[in-house]
C-alpha cells in the first residue's frame, strides 16, 4: 500500500511499508528507544547497525509487538497500527522475525520442516502424514531451491550445518509469505562462503519483500549493498549508503572506531 508523504508542498506517493515515528521505549526511566523514526519501503532491504545497547533489538520488539512503546507511531502498510496489536496478529499481517539462533524441528527432515511451516495454521501432527497436494509440492520445491537445500531435502534438520539451519529457518518463514522479514545477525557463526551465500539469498528475497537485517559484520553489510541505518542511544545517528555512514565522524566515534 502506498502512503502519502508530504515533501515540501507537493505530496508524493511512496511505497512505505513500515513507518516508525517518534517511538520511545522506557525501561524504569531508561530510554532504550528515544524518539526513533524510521521508514522502510516495500521490497526494500535495510541494514541496521550500531553499538551494543543502541536499541536494535528493542526496535524489532516494537515492530513485532513484543514490546509496547510508551509513545510514538508504528504503522504497517499505511493502515495497521502495530502499537495496538499483539504478536500473533502482527505475524498474521505478514511480519516475520528470525532470531539469531536457528529454531528448526531438529528431528524432522528438511522438507518436512518446510511443509509444517506451509501448514502452520493447521495442526502439525496429522499434516506430516497426509498427502502433499501438488501445489504444496511445488511450493516446497521452490522454497528448497531458493534456500539452497534442494539436495538436502531428505536429511534430518539436526544434520545440517549451522548456516544451513539458518537458511532452513528463513525458508520456513518464507513459507508463511511475509511482507517484511526481520533478521537478527544472520551471518553470525557462518563460514565465509555461507556468509556470501546468505547475502545472495537475502538480496533475492528483497526483490519481492522488505527485509530488515540487524548486523555487526561490516563485510556482510557491504556485501548486501543496501541503505544502512546506524542507531545509537535509541535514535537514528546516521543513514545512507555504507560508505556514507562509515565516513560519518559520529559513527566512527561510537561504533566503527578509527
Ligand atoms: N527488558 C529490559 N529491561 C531493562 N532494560 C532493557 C530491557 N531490554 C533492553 N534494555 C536496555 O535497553 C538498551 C537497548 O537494548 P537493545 O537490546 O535493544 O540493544 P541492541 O542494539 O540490540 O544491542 P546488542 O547489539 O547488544 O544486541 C540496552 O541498554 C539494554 O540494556
Amino acid at each position: 500500500m502506498n502512503q502519502l508523504v508530504h515533501s515540501g508542498t507537493v505530496p508524493t506517493l511512496t511505497p512505505t511499508l513500515l513507518y516508525l515515528d517518534d517511538i520511545t521505549v522506557s525501561f524504569d526511566g531508561f530510554r532504550a528507544l528515544n524518539s526513533l523514526s524510521l521508514s522502510i519501503d516495500e521490497a526494500e532491504m535495510r541494514a541496521i547497525i550500531g553499538p551494543n545497547g543502541a536499541g536494535k533489538t528493542t526496535m524489532m520488539d516494537v515492530i513485532t509487538g513484543k514490546t509496547r512503546p510508551n509513545q510514538g507511531t508504528a504503522l504497517f502498510a499505511g493502515t495497521h497500527d502495530l502499537t495496538a496489536l499483539d504478536e500473533a496478529a502482527i505475524a498474521q499481517l505478514g511480519i516475520g522475525r528470525k532470531f539469531q539462533t536457528p529454531t528448526v524441528f531438529e528431528m524432522h527432515s528438511v522438507e518436512d520442516n518446510i511443509l509444517l511451516s506451509l501448514k502452520a495454521d493447521r495442526k502439525s501432527f496429522p499434516t506430516l502424514f497426509s498427502r502433499r497436494t501438488p501445489l504444496e509440492k511445488e511450493r516446497i520445491d521452490a522454497l528448497l531451491e531458493r534456500i539452497r537445500l534442494k539436495d538436502h531435502r531428505k536429511r534430518k534438520a539436526s544434520e545440517l550445518s549451522h548456516g544451513q539451519k539458518q537458511w532452513l529457518e528463513i525458508g520456513m518463514l518464507l513459507a508463511q509469505e511475509p511482507r517484511v522479514l526481520l533478521v537478527d545477525e544472520p551471518a553470525a557463526g557462518m563460514t565465509d562462503q555461507e556468509t556470501a551465500d546468505t547475502a545472495d539469498l537475502l538480496r533475492e528475497i528483497a526483490k519481492t519483500r522488505s527485509v530488515i537485517v540487524v548486523e555487526h559484520d561490516m563485510v556482510f553489510v557491504k556485501d548486501l549493498g543496501v541503505k544502512v541505518t546506524c542507531l545509537h542511544e535509541g535514535s537514528v545517528l546516521a543513514e545512507g549508503s555504507l560508505d556514507q555512514v562509515s565516513a560519518d565522524e559520529r559513527v566512527i566515534e561510537v561504533y566503527l572506531g578509527r
